[in-house]
């Protein structure tokens, strides 16, 4: 029998964790239609994402596979998430990159077609700002990119990558997508992911009613 590149038991770890947060964040919405994406960095050069085209809210260890840096499955027939790309630039920009979770939740997506044209979206003021690395007071303004979105990957990963050079925020928008959330591990890219997705929905509701007083 072949050996593996990879640690089968990490492999295992890896698909479990993840099995338990993509349920629930699917039972709140966020993973309408078979969207979304999430993985985790499984060593050096691998990390174990989610198979394209599952149902995120059922998912099981037979939904999961493993890919290189480039995209590429590892020990594997099955094809990876079609934005395995956004996932693993980010693993081998950053080292400490443990996790990386893609959701599609109604605030987010509105948002996306809201502030696409500004290019971003401003959160000012929220004590939930501190949820964010190096924030620790509500008195302060931070930018959520809103990128273009793309069907190719390649190029739309070369778009994260540029504004990645002057953004320290761990997370992103794509317009009419969804949003990208990461962090050093599973809980640090969930907490992200939370905060960015409950400011969003506060800015969205706050603008809303502005409007109509
Ligand atoms: C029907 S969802 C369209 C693709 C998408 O945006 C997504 O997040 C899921 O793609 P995947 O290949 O990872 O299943
Ligand atoms: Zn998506």
């Amino acid at each position: 029998m072949a050996t593996l590149p990879f640690s089968a038991n990490d492999f295992h770890r890896c698909a479990q964790a993840l099995i338990a947060t993509t349920r629930e964040l699917s039972a709140r919405g966020w993973t309408p239609a078979t969207s979304s994406n999430f993985s985790l960095r499984l060593d050096d050069r691998h990390a174990v994402i989610t198979v394209s085209g599952r149902d995120k809210g059922r998912l099981t260890e037979a939904d999961f596979m493993v890919v290189d840096w480039r995209g590429r499955a590892v020990a594997s027939e099955h094809r990876p998430s079609a934005e395995t790309l956004l996932h693993t630039r980010l693993y081998e920009r950053f080292e400490d990159v443990g996790c990386v979770l893609h959701t599609h939740s109604h605030a987010q997506t509105v948002a996306s077609r809201l502030f696409a044209e500004a290019g971003s979206v401003r959160l000012a003021g929220y004590e939930l700002l501190k949820a964010f690395p190096g924030q620790d007071s509500h008195d302060t303004a931070v930018e959520l990119p809103v990128l273009p979105n793309s069907q190719d990957m390649p190029a739309l990963a070369d778009q994260v990558d540029r504004m990645l050079d002057d953004h320290s925020l761990p997370g992103y928008l794509i317009d009419g997508h969804g949003l990208y959330a990461w962090g050093a591990d599973l809980d640090a890219a969930r907490r992200h992911l939370e905060a960015f997705d409950f400011l969003l929905a506060a800015e969205l509701d706050l603008r809303r009613l502005r409007a109509s007083v």
